[in-house]
């Protein structure tokens, strides 16, 4: 465990990982020497995910990403794992081998009090106030961007996760679309392909080695801006979620530093932007597979804002089919398909012991098709959502948002700029998919339909 090795030398509080040989009693697969079952993992995550549970159970070991982990699955793991209630899951450690050498020290790497006590203070960028001045920049970048798209045929899921990184330009970071922003979208882009590149270390020439040099200018632009932003912001307007977080304040009413300002906001950008541009693309195919949907989401979203108007934060709370059908799509394509932790204590799941230090991952996309939850898994149904079926389902069934302490702090801003997309979208568009289309995705690390998507937009 060379790349552990590094990350426990930079991290001298992360626990050591134990010996592979402390989870022989596990059943599982060790693969091939070094690098184990990682490829036939990535070749097709769900292929291997249902091989090994229908081979080994609920609770099965793999040797893969650079040594053995265990895999527990299904809702009540989901549960034990997510609610933590004996606070012994470590989400810092269990992301910490992905994340920390680019995005070190935002939410999902820090734990307990710490994570506590920021996660409070970065939650005053959520509250009602701020979310009014976002919704208000999202209508008007979105409605200018559908307007560019209409009556063409073109790869939808680069152009959505242009127009999100261009708006979170805007409401994030409150700075105009530009010379400045497109540099930092480069940065920031290097900085996501780092934290899933082979080569861990920064090396020239290697992704990691980009990302790390990306890192390096995100981080100076941000800090740069935090004393005018501290002071209102002359640069901009104050409405955006940058300034929020520089004039925020924790529980003993100190501002945090300017170092960990940089450090969330860094992260808040990658939690948001590929996870956004996932769920968007996979509501867009569903529902050109599912042209009834179109309209009735339409038929809907008519009845509380004219086409192609504004629609605002108050007013979305009325789009109930909307959000059905947005949470269907996050059912059968979570953008976040694994969530890991590392256990800081033994403990006992599904008649296993499983001992301190194992690195442990809960499978959101396994769980999200299991038939004996989701009846006809592989059909879009949105009505799964209606109060009365999801009061009875297991509470843990459904998890594109993670749960307990971790839970996604951005996911109304989620809900919010899809309705707001949506809405603009529907009202004066019809998306149509060639017959029969059905795009491969790649599901790992945040899934993406690997020809783009191809759609046409008819203006109606
Ligand atoms: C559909 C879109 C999104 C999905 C599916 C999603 C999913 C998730 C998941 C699964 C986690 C927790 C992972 C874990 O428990 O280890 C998470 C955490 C987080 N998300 Fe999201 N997310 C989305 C959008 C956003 C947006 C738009 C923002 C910001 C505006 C955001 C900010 C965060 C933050 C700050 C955390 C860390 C929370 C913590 O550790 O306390 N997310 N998200």
């Amino acid at each position: 465990m060379n790349a552990h090795a590094a990350l426990i030398r930079e991290n001298p509080h992360w626990k050591p990982w134990p010996a592979g040989s402390t989870l022989d009693h596990i059943p599982g697969e060790d693969g091939l020497p070094v690098v184990g079952v990682t490829l036939e993992q990535l070749k097709d995550p769900a292929d291997f995910t249902e091989r090994m549970v229908a081979k080994h159970g609920k609770v099965y070991r793999v040797n893969s990403f650079g040594g053995r982990q265990v895999a527990l699955i299904g809702p009540e793991a989901n549960e034990l794992v997510l609610m933590d209630r004996n606070k012994i899951f470590s989400s810092e450690q269990g992301w910490g081998p992905v994340l920390w050498r680019v995005f070190p020290r935002g939410l999902m790497l820090m734990d307990f009090d710490h994570h506590r006590m920021d996660r409070k203070t970065l939650s005053v960028a959520f509250k009602p106030e701020p979310m009014r001045a976002y919704a208000d920049s999202l209508n008007d970048g979105i409605a200018e961007r559908i307007e560019s798209w209409s009556g063409t045929t073109f790869q939808f899921y680069p152009a959505i996760k242009q127009l999100t990184l261009d708006l979170a330009a805007t409401s994030f970071l409150g700075i105009p679309l530009g010379p400045e922003a497109k540099k930092l979208n480069q940065a920031f882009f290097d900085m996501v392909r780092a934290s899933i590149g082979v080569v861990r270390k920064p090396w020239p020439f290697t992704a990691m080695g980009r990302g790390v040099k990306g890192r390096k200018y995100v981080i100076d632009y941000l800090a740069r801006m935090v004393p005018d932003r501290r002071e209102g912001g002359k640069h901009s307007n104050g409405d955006d979620m940058f300034t929020k977080i520089c004039q925020a304040r924790d529980e003993n009413d100190e501002l945090l530093s300017v170092e960990a300002i940089v450090d969330h906001m860094n992260f808040m950008l990658l939690a948001a932007h590929d996870t956004i541009t996932s769920s968007i693309t996979s509501l867009v195919w569903q529902l050109g597979k599912n042209p009834e949907w179109q309209d009735r989401l339409r038929e809907e979203m008519l009845s509380v804002a004219g086409a192609g108007e504004r629609i605002s934060h108050n007013a979305l709370g009325e789009l109930k089919l909307t959000e059905y059908a947005f949470k269907e799509a996050l059912r059968m394509v979570p953008p976040v398909p694994g969530i890991p932790r590392r256990a800081l204590a033994d403990f006992e799941f599904g008649g296993y012991h499983i001992p301190a230090g194992t690195q442990i991952g809960i499978n959101p996309s396994y769980t999200h098709h299991m038939a004996e939850y989701w009846p006809e898994p592989e059909k879009f149904d949105p009505m799964r959502f209606e109060p009365e079926q999801v009061r009875e389902r297991h509470k843990y069934a459904w998890v594109p948002f993670s749960g307990g302490a971790h839970m996604c702090l951005g996911l109304h801003f989620a809900y919010m700029q899809a309705k707001i997309f949506f809405h603009h979208l529907l009202t004066t568009h019809r998306i149509e998919v060639a017959e029969g289309y059905e795009p491969d995705w790649q599901l790992w690390p945040i899934p993406r339909p690997k020809d783009g998507l191809t759609i046409t937009l008819k203006p109606l």
